[in-house]
């Protein structure tokens, strides 16, 4: 699904974010990232959505070098991953059922079809009947639900997550993590980078260390 050969990233003058990283994550697998900040979590995260490119290096996603991808073929690309943040970054002035069905628009589908579809998918997270609230009208993790279900409603081949426990008691956060389980189970790659240690522990799934921009783990 991914995998990154001898990725080094720098950033001007002197910052490696990145070096000679090199691991594959198979479709269908849970991977968590972890590291202490500043580690190249998110650059990693990044590169996969190629809104960097590596310095040295090559990242594929399903077999394609991102570095050759076509700048109009980035946007295909981006439609075939979904995106969760520690901030939501939801619209405030748009219903929850507006903030999913919104990435759809994109689609072509019709309204009708996208509200449907964005419906169905706020149940499947746990927020039936929660639909018409608008974002401060919810909890943090409610609000993090509706985050999750705009980046599955285009059902994505891979999921990308960074910290999106980041602003939730450990309970709530236990929560969203049996979210991601249960989207695993269900053939969503998952790729999620967290500091928080607590999230991966006795879960045995594959965790990749970073530390200062080198993978130890
Ligand atoms: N656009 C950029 N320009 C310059 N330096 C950057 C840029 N993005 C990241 N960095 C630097 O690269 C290094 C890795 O940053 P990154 O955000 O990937 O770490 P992280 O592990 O995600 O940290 P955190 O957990 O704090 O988000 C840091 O030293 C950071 O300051």
């Amino acid at each position: 699904m991914v995998r990154f050969e001898e990725v080094t990233k720098l950033y001007p003058p002197d910052i490696t974010a990145l070096d000679r990283v090199s691991f594959s994550v198979e479709r269908g697998e849970f991977v968590f990232i972890t590291g202490p900040s500043g580690a190249g979590k998110t650059t990693l995260l990044n590169l996969i959505l190629r809104s960097e490119l590596p310095s040295q290096g090559e990242v594929y996603v399903e077999g394609r070098p991102l570095s050759r991808l076509k700048p109009r073929h980035v946007p295909g690309l981006r439609r075939r991953i979904g995106i969760i943040f520690q901030d939501f970054k939801l619209l405030v002035d748009r219903t929850a059922l507006e903030n999913v069905a919104l990435a759809l628009e994109v689609q072509g589908l019709s309204l009708r079809e996208g509200r449907h579809r964005a419906l169905a998918t706020l149940e499947a997270v746990g927020l039936k009947g929660k639909e018409n609230k608008y974002p401060p009208q919810l909890s943090g993790g409610e609000r993090q639900r509706v985050a999750i279900a705009r980046a599955i409603v285009n059902r994505p081949a891979l999921l990308l997550a960074d910290e999106p426990t980041g602003n939730l008691d450990p309970r709530l956060a236990e929560e969203i993590i049996e979210l991601f389980e249960e989207l695993n189970a269900r053939g969503t790659s998952i790729i999620l980078a967290t500091h928080n240690q607590s999230l991966f522990i006795e879960r045995h799934r594959r965790v990749l260390v970073l530390d200062s921009g080198r993978l130890i783990n």
